[in-house]
């Protein structure tokens, strides 16, 4: 749908309206009772949400690309059907396809005080090429106070779907260094960053010194992400996620302002690996991560 139409079909006044990049991609702005959000078309990328009387949420890198096919760095880039590298042989993009086609808005609402938005995506040619021609996507955003995200799977083949997905939220963080995050302490990990060794559960709460990307499998906890110096906390609920990925470069990525990786931290609503879904024909899958966001006071 052209710019012109989303706006007769969907704009809300006051609530929803859509605007366009001078690179082209669509993006709509949400401002609701509770929140404000941004969501770009492509990808039904999520970069942009704050509740009322609170920083942004959600890390947006000031140096991200703006293109047609190439991904967003921060916000939440939704990754399917694999979680970064492709791992059987085949070529393909990082993450997958999802994050790089535009999604279809096929629905937005206000329900009470929160925006109910449905961003769908069914195959196209890139995804055919790939090798993906039987899946329906639905992405279910609801905005407001808190946040959930929802991705659903649907296998419309005769053979089973198998696929990885991620809800690869980047938060924002006043400093990395005076962040942890609780929930993951019995769990065993794969450390990415030393070469995918399995390390043993830590039994205490993850602090950041270098950089950090783990892959905990076989856990549907919640983390809480407790940002010192930010004074806050940020919660993430999550359904049917088996994996969560914590990520944090430590260094510029080359989207990424030079000190910029102090300000996130990604904690990934995520099943991949072990946790690598297996749908059977005319089966769904709903995966959901519900964040929300508390002051925290400050203690003598
Ligand atoms: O650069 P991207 O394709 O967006 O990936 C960014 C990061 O995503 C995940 O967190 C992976 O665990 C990392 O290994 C990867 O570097």
């Amino acid at each position: 749908m052209e710019l012109t139409q989303l706006n007769e079909h969907f704009a809300i006044p006051g609530v929803l309206a859509f605007h366009q990049t001078p690179s082209g991609l669509i993006y709509a702005d949400v401002t609701t009772p509770h929140a404000t959000a941004t969501i770009y078309l492509q990808g039904a990328h999520l970069t942009a949400w704050q509740p009322a009387g609170e920083q942004p949420v959600l890390f947006l890198s000031r140096k991200s690309d703006f293109e047609q096919g190439k991904p967003i760095r921060g916000g939440a880039p939704i990754a399917f059907p694999w979680f970064a590298n492709r791992h059987d042989g085949k070529a393909g993009p990082s993450h997958g396809f999802a994050r790089i086609q535009d999604w279809t808005l096929a629905f937005a609402a206000l329900a009470g005080e929160d925006l109910h938005l449905t961003f769908t995506l069914a195959p196209t040619a890139m995804s055919r090429e790939l090798g993906f021609d039987n899946f329906r996507l639905a992405y279910r955003l609801v905005i407001g106070r808190t946040l959930t995200m929802q991705l659903a799977v649907a296998n419309d083949a005769a053979t089973p779907l198998v696929f990885e997905e991620a809800l690869h939220t980047y938060y924002a963080v006043d400093d990395i260094h005076e962040v942890t995050v609780t929930g993951l302490e019995p769990t065993p990990f794969i450390d990415k960053t030393d070469a995918m060794r399995e390390k043993p559960a830590a039994h205490a709460p993850l602090s950041f010194t270098g950089p950090t990307d783990r892959v905990y499998q076989n856990t549907a906890v919640t983390c809480v992400l407790h940002d010192g110096a930010g004074r806050r906390r940020i919660t993430v609920a999550k359904t049917n996620s088996n994996t969560t990925v914590v990520f944090n470069p430590w260094k510029a990525m080359a989207d990424m302002g030079e000190d910029e990786w102090h300000e996130m931290l990604c904690v990934e609503t995520v099943n991949a690996a072990a946790n690598t879904v297996t749908l059977a024909p005319g089966e769904t899958h709903a995966m959901q991560a519900v964040v929300s966001v508390e002051k925290t006071p400050l203690v003598n």
